[in-house]
C-alpha cells in the first residue's frame, strides 16, 4: 500500500487555487521530496494530508485511510512548519507526553535520538534556540518508527553537523520501508536525501522525477575567462549552450550538456584563463527548464 494517495488534490482559499489537481503518490520505503518556492502551496497540501483542510475537490488517502480519520495517527510522524510546543516543559517532558499518547515507545531508540542530534531535554523548551526547540520536534516525529513521517520545512535553524544527522535519520527510516514526505524549498537538500522529487509551483505539480534525473537536467551558468578569438557561434554548436553572450575576453552560457564537449570547443579557439560555474538555483530551473511543459 502506497503511503499516500491523492487524486485530483484541490484546495481553495475562497476564489483563490492554492491547490490544483495535484495526483501524488508516495510509495512504502522512500524519501519523497516536495519541492517549492515560498508560496507554492506545500504547507497547504500537507494540512490537507492531515487532515487540518478540508478539500475543496479530490481524494486524498493517507495510510489506507481518510486524513480525517484520527486511527492511523500512532503510525504518522510530523513536524508542522511552526513547530509549537509547551514552552513550560522541559523537553524530556515533552517526549513522554507524546510517549504516552503513542502508547509507549522505545526508550533506548529516543535517547539515541537525542544523543545524535545533541538535543538538551532538560531545558524547558521556551528556553531553547530554534534549532534545538526543532531537536526536540524531530525527536517526536521519530521516536515510535513511524510508518510514515511528515514533514514540512523540518531543517529551520540545525547547523550542518545536526543537519547531516537528520538526513542519515531519513535514509534510515526509508530503509526500513517506512516513508519520508519531505518538504522543503531548498533543491540541495531535496537533492541530498530524496529518492524522488515532486515539484510544486503555484499550487500545480509541475513534475515528479528520479532524483538521478533532476540532476541531469539542472543547467549551470559558466562563465570562461579566454585570450583568443572565441564567438558566440562557436558555444553554441556545443549541445546544451544557452543564451550566450561573448565579451572581449570573457564568455559567458547556460549549461546543461557534457563539459568536456565544452572545453573542447572552447580550447580548440582560444586559451582558457579561468573557469566559474555556478548552479542554477530552483527558480532558474523552473524559469528554464520547465517553462515550456508547466
Ligand atoms: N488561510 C489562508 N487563506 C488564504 N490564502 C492562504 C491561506 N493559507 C495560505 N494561503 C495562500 O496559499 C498559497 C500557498 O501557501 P502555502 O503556505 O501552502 O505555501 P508553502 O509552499 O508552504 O510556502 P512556504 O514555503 O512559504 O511555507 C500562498 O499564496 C498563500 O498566501
Amino acid at each position: 500500500m502506497n503511503p499516500i494517495v491523492t487524486q485530483a488534490m484541490t484546495k481553495h482559499y475562497g476564489k483563490f487555487p492554492a491547490l490544483v489537481d495535484l495526483d501524488l503518490e508516495v510509495r512504502p520505503g522512500e524519501v519523497f521530496g516536495f519541492l517549492g518556492p515560498n508560496g507554492a502551496g506545500k504547507s497547504t497540501a500537507i494540512r490537507c494530508l492531515l487532515g487540518e483542510l478540508n478539500l475543496t475537490s479530490g481524494t486524498a488517502q493517507v495510510l489506507g485511510a481518510e486524513p480525517r480519520e484520527v486511527g492511523h495517527r500512532a503510525r504518522l510522524g510530523y513536524v508542522p512548519a511552526d513547530l509549537n510546543l509547551w514552552p513550560g516543559m522541559t523537553g524530556r517532558q515533552t517526549l513522554r507526553f507524546f510517549a504516552r499518547l503513542r502508547g509507549g515507545v522505545d526508550r533506548a531508540y529516543t535517547d539515541s535520538l537525542a544523543e545524535r542530534l545533541g538535543a538538551d531535554l532538560d531545558k524547558k523548551v521556551g528556553d531553547l534556540s530554534t534549532g534545538n526547540r526543532q531537536k526536540v520536534g524531530l525527536i517526536a516525529a521519530f521516536m515510535h518508527r513511524p510508518q510514515l513521517l511528515i514533514l514540512d520545512e523540518p531543517n529551520a535553524g540545525l547547523d550542518p553537523l545536526v543537519q547531516h544527522e537528520f538526513w542519515a535519520m531519513m535514509r534510515e527510516a526509508a530503509d526500513e520501508g517506512r516513508s519520508v514526505f519531505l518538504s522543503s524549498h531548498t533543491l540541495s537538500e531535496v537533492e541530498r536525501v530524496a529518492d524522488r522529487v515532486g515539484i510544486i509551483r503555484r499550487g500545480h505539480l509541475i513534475a515528479v522525477e528520479e532524483v538521478a534525473e533532476l540532476r541531469s537536467k539542472r543547467m549551470r551558468r559558466i562563465e570562461l575567462d579566454v585570450d583568443g578569438e572565441l564567438s558566440a557561434a562557436d558555444l553554441e554548436a556545443v549541445p546544451g549552450t544557452r543564451d550566450v553572450s561573448v565579451l572581449p575576453g570573457r564568455a559567458t552560457l547556460d549549461f546543461d550538456g557534457e563539459i568536456s564537449q565544452l572545453l573542447a570547443a572552447v580550447t580548440a579557439k582560444a586559451h582558457l584563463r579561468d573557469l566559474h560555474t555556478q548552479e542554477a538555483d530552483l527558480e532558474d530551473i523552473f524559469l528554464t527548464y520547465y517553462k515550456d511543459e508547466s
